[in-house]
């Protein structure tokens, strides 16, 4: 199991990730992608569906039209780790 990131760790990732923030309350990490339209944002969210099953690192995410609004945690780890980070890094990649 990953280790859960510490505060500097977790704060250097954050500058990097963009329009990445954290969860108030909560050790996650939320975004809101907007697509062009629903095509867009479910074929994203198809592509970011098998990514996420061969990484067996899930997203909690919600889509409603164009947007879909994500947030990343480790729930084994009670936290943010570095699959966060990854799985962040790559769903940002795959959004063009
Ligand atoms: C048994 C299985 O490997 C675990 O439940 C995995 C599955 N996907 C997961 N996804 C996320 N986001 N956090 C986890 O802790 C996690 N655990």
């Amino acid at each position: 199991m990953p280790k859960r990131l510490g505060a500097e760790a977790r704060n250097e990732a954050l500058v990097t990730l963009t329009g990445w923030r954290l969860v108030e309350g909560r050790e996650a990490i939320t975004k809101r992608f907007i697509f062009r339209d629903f095509s867009e944002a479910f074929g994203w969210m198809t592509r970011v569906a098998l990514l996420a099953e061969k990484m067996d690192h899930h997203p909690e995410w919600s889509n409603v039209y164009k947007t879909v609004e994500v947030t990343l945690a480790t729930h084994d780890a009670g936290g943010l780790t570095e699959l966060d980070v990854k799985l962040a890094r790559a769903m940002d990649a795959l959004a063009g």
